[in-house]
């Protein structure tokens, strides 16, 4: 019978799995994640495209903004993006999963050098993440969103775009903090932290709110879904 597991994943099985934690993963710069230290690792760069705008959902809760995630092939959330091939840098590697993954029109919205975030090492997992980001005009992300639909990976490697809620509801869980609830690849549900945080999305005072009230929620939710041993 042939491979029915992970197939040509196998030799990154151990990356970006569920287990992950915030902790596994070490901030470094970008001119020392290119360094010798690192030049066995494996490379992946993902990035966050986002618009702000000034919409508010019936008169209560502002948009913000529109920031591009997916629900990727494992059922997870994550930005687009990949794995950097051999013989590619960090940035090259961004542009071609955009292109292949979201169907990016390089030509107008080409990822630079000065889009880099932040990058992290996990020297467990031998792995580097670089994290882009950009900012585009609503109508420009309307268009990119659509023509994800058209992409050469969407329906298998990509399931879909989804735009993250970015404000917290009436009972102080629904929005954001359900959001962060998900399960994320990778470290993805930090660098959407980081991101809101760099580019001045949200407060830091409502990203603390949000993450204490996902935190709080996660605490409770286990007990509700049987997972606490109760026999004590
Ligand atoms: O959005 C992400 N942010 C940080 N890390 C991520 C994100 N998505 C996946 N990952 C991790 C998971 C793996 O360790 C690597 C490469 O994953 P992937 O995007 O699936 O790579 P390919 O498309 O298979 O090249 O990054």
């Amino acid at each position: 019978m042939t491979d029915i597991g992970w197939g040509n994943l196998a030799q990154y099985e151990h990356y970006g799995r569920v287990g992950d934690i915030k902790e596994d993963f070490d901030i470094i710069s970008y001119e020392d994640s290119k360094g010798e230290l690192y030049s066995s690792f494996k490379h992946a760069s993902h990035a966050m495209l986002f618009a702000r705008n000034d919409t508010v959902l019936w008169d209560l809760y502002k948009s913000r903004a529109a920031i591009m995630m997916q629900m990727r092939f494992d059922g997870l959330l994550g930005f687009p993006g990949g794995l950097v091939d051999p013989g590619e840098n960090p940035l090259d590697g961004v542009n071609r999963e955009l292109e292949e993954e979201i169907g990016l029109d390089l030509c107008k919205h080409k990822l630079q050098n000065s889009d880099q975030v932040v990058s992290f090492v996990n020297k467990s997992k031998n792995l580097v993440l670089h994290f882009y980001g950009k900012e585009v005009t609503v109508n420009d992300f309307s268009e990119i969103e659509m023509k994800t639909l058209s992409a050469p990976d969407y329906g298998n490697e990509t399931l879909g775009m989804i735009r993250p809620p970015l404000y917290t509801m009436g009972d102080g869980y629904r929005g954001l903090p359900a959001f962060l609830s998900n399960s994320y690849a990778g470290n993805s549900r930090q660098e959407l932290l980081i991101g809101l945080q760099h580019f001045k999305i949200l407060e830091q005072d409502e990203i603390e709110k949000a993450v204490d009230s996902w935190k709080t929620f996660m605490k409770t939710n286990r007990q509700t879904c049987g997972l606490t041993n109760t026999d004590s």
